[in-house]
């Protein structure tokens, strides 16, 4: 696993476009290999803020639009289309805007679509990502390039809190979640071991709500008491913050050349 990097901007606007910036870059980079890029998306205030920025780039135009994968490493078990569905918010700040693949973007299923209890839609999307999985691929999911994160003021990541029996799992890529301590309650989350086989791990994180929380992922919390501390990727794991959010952090871990 990776050793965490921490990169700081200005504020949560800037970390949106200057994230944006280095998602499309590492996007468009990839594509040039010609192999299938796969992407984590991740909902929340700043996954969202960044999809729109992204949206709102020039630069968006050099993406492949069609050729993209898309995941999400975390839902909330609602009705398809429902507002609070991270989903419909991505629809809405960009998937809607650009040339996406229906057949390559991947959405945890809805409970409509799989009524079935979050259990067995849990089970599909881990079946999903199976198959999406090639030979040279590790632990049944995708080598993703950029799993994308955010972080909760509790240290929860996709839809792991601390202490939660889903922080714990250590076999299967995607669990159901129940009694979140965020509303709603029902979600559906891919595992540490899912987001570990990624390659590249971006946690985001703006706001002074949250600089306790990344103090403690960074400062050497266990991944149950802090999951967000367990969330490396294979070659890369990126801390990307605002000043505001990174104001706790262990002062060894401050870039030296932060603006
Ligand atoms: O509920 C969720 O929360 C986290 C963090 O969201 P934020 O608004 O505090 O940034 C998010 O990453 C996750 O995808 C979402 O389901």
């Amino acid at each position: 696993m990776s050793v965490p990097q921490v990169v700081v901007h200005r504020d949560a606007e800037l970390l949106a476009t200057a994230v944006a910036a280095r998602l499309i870059t590492r996007i468009v980079d990839a594509q040039a290999t010609g192999a299938a890029v796969h992407v984590v998306l991740t909902g929340g205030r700043n996954g969202n803020a960044l999809l729109e920025a992204i949206a709102g780039s020039p630069a968006r135009d050099a993406v492949d639009w069609p050729r993209l994968n898309l995941w999400w490493g975390d839902e909330r078990y609602l009705p398809d289309g429902h507002p609070d569905r991270n989903h419909t918010q991505a629809r809405a700040a960009l998937l809607d805007s650009v040339p996406v693949d229906p057949a390559r973007v991947h959405p945890v299923p809805a409970s409509d679509t799989q009524g079935n209890g979050p259990e067995a839609a849990a089970a599909s999307y881990a079946e999903e990502l199976a198959r999406a999985a090639g030979p040279g691929d590790r632990g049944g999911v995708p080598s993703f390039d950029v799993l994308l994160l955010g972080v909760g003021p509790d240290t929860h990541v996709a839809s792991l809190f601390p202490e939660h029996p889903g922080v714990r799992e250590t076999e299967r890529t995607v669990v159901a979640v129940r009694g979140a301590p965020k509303p709603p309650p029902t979600r559906i989350s891919m595992t540490l071991p899912a987001i570990r086989a990624a390659r590249e791990v971006w946690l985001l994180a703006a706001g002074a709500e949250k600089a306790e929380a990344v103090a403690l992922a960074l400062g050497g919390a266990g991944e149950l008491q802090a999951p967000a501390a367990g969330a490396q990727g294979r070659r890369r794991t990126l801390w990307l913050l605002d000043r505001a959010a990174a104001a706790a952090i262990p002062q060894q871990l401050y870039p030296p050349a932060s603006p």
